[in-house]
């Protein structure tokens, strides 16, 4: 076998991977560079036939020879090789032809494919880490971007969030809520909220966080909306607050609740607000339904707010006591006998007063049950008692701004007279049944008929209370004590009892006069003025016709009468008509005579003269 001449070493050591040239004719190898060494586990491979590191493929050979001799270059998968050591290495051979002094060798650069595989691992693993580290920076980034798209999102929120975790541990927080709550950030996150700003119940029962909605809503996977509790600030204070409360998820997984909540505490202050105005619209528009009920009554039932007539020294004192007692706020007792105008002098003191735009309130103190004269007086709440179906406005209350009129004082229950007493001193009502105390503005008269000395003394009046009311004392005659009035009243009444009863005036005669003044009047000026209605509608517009014979008191001239022996009688009547010859000058017949006035013939009475021995003296 002819040695092929030796191949310069830069055909097979230029390569970096494993190399070998061989001679095509003999198929020895001719040269190896260092990695062909190591693949093949063979450090003397030149000479050696490279068919023996094949694995029986030498047909593979041949053609790929030939391949690379017509082509110049060409690789082949089709030779897996076997290194001295034994081990099988699959191969991928890349092939091409140097001529060099004659001969003709096959230059073959062996790759292990079992190593590129490696590398080709290698290499996609890389790509595939330097792929994913880009996913991962580009989730960071996208999850910081959230979270801050979120936290703007979250701060510009008015109302406050936050979130907790499972554990009920604040895991965020927005401004609006540390505002509200009075904690920051750093003082939440981490820490069980309940316990610190949703511990109490606003009327400070303790709020377990087992009862909590707020829980609640990711123990039972569930939106809770609570409209009125109360959160506490930092500093003791409660915030009324309405919350909802969502369970929130993490991949499908529960991990806690956002809490969205809002202060509600001035809406709930304008709500309380818009409810005490509309009960206080409520209040005046009762007062005033029952004001105005009140005044209608007072209107149909009493006349007794004509003014006071008449110009006896007695009336003249009364008027004068009005206008001087008018003008200041103190209380006014008047006393009398009943009938003798003492309503009529309340009424002028009060329209005298400043108070005159508001109204007069009368309770006739002896015309009111016991049992429902604390009511009427203070009113009530609906369900105060049983029977309070409705709220009512007690006089007291309507007579706010006015004045109350507390007629026949003596008759109040005595045992609400303190509480009354103590209403009046300090100008402040509280409704039965109620607990609000309102402030009222009322000036007291009161009027009595009894000897109110004697009601201290038997114990029905307490002596505080006369002392209170009695600051400015009036006292009204009796009619029969102050006769002058009479014409003027008589006169008075008929003009009203005409128009009023559409009938014309009858005359008032002198006679008629004396006749009233000769009356005793128990009945005083409403015995009076009942006489005269009568006696217009008898008169049929003439002469004024009067009855006597029963007064406006029901009672007959004889019930009022001593019973008196024949002797009185006869002494009775002879001072009669002496009384009576002296008012007429001593004159016994004629128009302004004697006979006229006692309604007898004059003839008459010229015999009673006589018999009585009457002297007559001719004129006064
Ligand atoms: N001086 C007067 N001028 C005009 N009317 C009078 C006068 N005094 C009394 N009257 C009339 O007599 C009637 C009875 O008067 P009033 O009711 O004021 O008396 P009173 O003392 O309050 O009676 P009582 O104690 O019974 O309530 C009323 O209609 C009233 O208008």
């Amino acid at each position: 076998m002819t040695i092929p001449p030796p191949l310069p070493h830069s055909h097979v050591h230029s390569s970096i991977l494993p190399c070998i040239a061989l001679d095509t004719f003999s198929g020895l190898i001719v040269a190896a560079n260092g990695a062909a060494a190591q693949l093949l586990a063979n450090d003397d491979l030149p000479g050696k036939d490279f068919a023996s590191f094949l694995v029986g493929r030498l047909p593979e050979l041949i053609v790929f020879t030939e391949k690379v001799d017509h082509y110049k270059t060409s690789w082949t998968r089709d030779l897996p090789v076997i290194s001295s050591a034994g081990r099988e290495i699959d191969t991928e051979i890349h092939g091409s032809t140097v001529s060099h002094g004659g001969a003709t060798y096959l230059v073959m650069q062996i790759i292990d494919m079992a190593a590129y595989d490696t590398r080709s691992q290698n290499v996609s693993t890389h790509k595939l880490h330097a792929r994913g580290l880009m996913e991962w920076d580009r989730a960071r980034d996208f999850f910081r971007e959230m979270e801050n798209e979120n936290r703007l999102i979250l701060d510009a929120a008015g109302e406050g969030i936050y979130g907790i975790n499972l554990e009920g541990k604040t895991t965020f927080v927005n401004n609006a809520a540390q505002e509200m709550l009075g904690w920051t950030k750093e003082d939440l996150l981490g820490e069980d909220i309940h316990a610190m700003i949703h511990h109490h119940h606003l009327d400070g029962r303790k709020y377990p966080s087992r009862e909590c909605p707020i829980y609640h809503s990711f123990r039972n996977e569930q939106v809770n909306r609570v409209e009125d509790e109360v959160f506490w600030h930092k500093n003791g204070r409660p915030i009324q607050v309405e919350y909802t409360s969502t369970p929130i998820y993490d991949q499908q997984v529960l991990a806690g609740a956002v809490v969205i909540f809002r202060d509600v505490s001035e809406r709930r202050e304008n709500e309380r607000k818009l409810r005490a105005a509309m009960d206080q619209i409520d209040a005046l528009r009762e007062r005033l339904e029952q004001e105005n009920e009140y005044l209608q009554e007072e209107i149909r039932n009493v006349r007794s707010h004509y003014d006071l007539a008449g110009s006896s020294p007695a009336i003249m004192r009364t008027l004068a006591q009005i206008e001087l007692v008018a003008r200041t706020q103190s209380n006014v007792l008047i006393t009398g006998e009943g009938g003798t105008g003492k309503s009529l002098i309340a009424s002028a003191i009060h329209k005298s007063s400043s108070r005159a735009r508001r109204p007069i309130i009368r309770i006739n103190c002896a015309g009111i049950s016991p049992s429902t004269f604390e009511s009427e007086l203070f009113g009530h709440v609906r369900g105060a008692f049983q029977g309070a179906v409705h709220d009512r406005t007690g006089k007291l209350e309507i007579a706010n701004g006015g004045t109350l009129y507390l007629d026949e004082v003596s008759e109040i229950p005595i045992e609400l007279q303190g509480k009354i007493l103590k209403t009046l001193q300090e100008q402040t009502l509280e409704r039965l049944g109620d607990n609000r105390i309102s402030k009222i503005n009322v000036r007291v008269i009161a009027s009595s008929s009894k000897d109110l000395n004697a009601c201290i003394t038997n114990g029905t009046l307490r002596q505080d209370l006369y002392f209170y009311l009695n600051v400015f004392p009036i006292e009204c005659q009796p009619l029969r004590e102050r006769l002058s009035d009479i014409p003027e009243l008589t006169q008075h009444f008929l003009t009203l009892a005409c128009e009023r009863l559409n009938l014309q005036k009858p005359t008032i005669t002198k006679a008629n006069i004396r006749q009233l003044q000769d009356y005793h009047w128990p009945g005083n000026v409403r015995e009076l003025q009942n006489v005269v209605e009568r006696g217009a509608i008898l008169s049929r517009g003439e002469k004024l016709i009067l009855d006597l014979q029963k007064g406006a008191s029901g009672h007959s001239r004889a019930e009022h009468l001593d019973i008196l022996t024949e002797q009185q009688m006869q002494d009775l009547q002879v001072s009669n008509i002496i009384a009576c010859l002296k008012r007429c000058g001593g004159r016994v017949s004629g128009e302004e005579g004697a006979a006229q006035l006692m309604g007898i013939k004059p003839t008459t009475l010229y015999s009673r003269i006589k018999k009585y021995g009457i002297v007559l003296e001719e004129s006064e």
